[in-house]
């Protein structure tokens, strides 16, 4: 019986290039309501009290990263890899010895500014007990379309979810299901998120109504979008 309290970490993928975003630098830089992108993420764990410490994955060479990170509660490291899951992988292999098996860590994009304590608080409220782990996510309320050559159809929206971050998995499993990514025929490539990874070993984790404003800000629009968000008072939770 493991008499251990669980114990929550956060792991913040801030290696990308933000090439869609075709910005002066890295997108998780940018300012988003007169904050680094980054430093909201970071922020909204700093202000959880259920997070016992953050790691921040930045590439190697990253100039900015000391000039955004708070003095406490946050430890860097400079492991980013060629691709979202190559950063996650190395953040969490950096973390061995540190982190126990049963650990949950929460990986979240720096990329999404819009995480607050409540989200990070719904998610491990509703997935602490379960089994395999879960993600913050928002049901498709559209039509679907998929087009194809030109060919275009409709995607049957029943049970489709959009997945968001934190995506919150044991140490031990989100590691043997990334290396089980990457060691299958599977293009790594189509591992685009932490939970595809775990699936993959034929487990479901639960999925968590997150919140729009919790958006990737991806394309240079959606910086004005996460903005307004930013700027509006801590919304109801859905
Ligand atoms: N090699 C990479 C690529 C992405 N990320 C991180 O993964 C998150 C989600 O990735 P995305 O939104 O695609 O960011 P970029 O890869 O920077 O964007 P783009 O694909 O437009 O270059 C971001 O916080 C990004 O910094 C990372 O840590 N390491
Ligand atoms: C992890 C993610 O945010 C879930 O929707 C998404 O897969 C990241 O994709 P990206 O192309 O790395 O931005």
């Amino acid at each position: 019986m493991n008499s251990q309290a669980p114990r929550y970490f956060a792991l913040i993928p801030a290696a990308g290039v933000g090439a869609r975003m075709a910005a002066s630098g890295p997108k998780q830089y940018l300012k988003i309501g007169g904050k680094p992108m980054l430093r909201h993420a970071i922020d909204a764990f700093l202000f959880s009290e259920l997070i016992a410490h953050t790691y921040v994955v930045v590439s190697a060479d990253d100039p900015f990263i000391d000039s955004v990170v708070p003095s406490h509660g946050v430890t860097v490291l400079r492991c980013g890899g060629a691709t979202r899951m190559e950063s996650v992988q190395n953040g969490l292999a950096a973390l061995a010895g540190t982190l126990r098996e049963n650990d949950w860590v929460l990986v979240h994009d720096a990329a999404r500014p819009g995480l607050d304590e409540a989200l990070i608080e719904k998610l491990i409220t509703s997935t602490g007990e379960h089994p395999v782990g879960g993600l913050l996510a928002l049901p498709v309320v559209d039509t679907v379309k998929r087009s194809i050559a030109g060919e275009v159809g409709t995607v049957s929206r029943e049970g489709m979810w959009l997945a968001q971050t934190p995506q919150m998995f044991r140490y031990r499993l989100l590691r043997d299901a990334l290396a089980a990514a990457t060691d299958s025929a599977r293009d790594p490539r189509q591992v685009t998120d932490d939970a595809s990874a775990v699936e993959a070993l034929g487990l479901s984790p639960k999925l968590v109504e997150g919140h729009p404003r919790n958006m990737k800000v991806t394309m240079p629009g959606d910086v004005r979008l996460a903005e307004m968000y930013l700027a509006t008072a801590q919304p109801e939770l859905l």
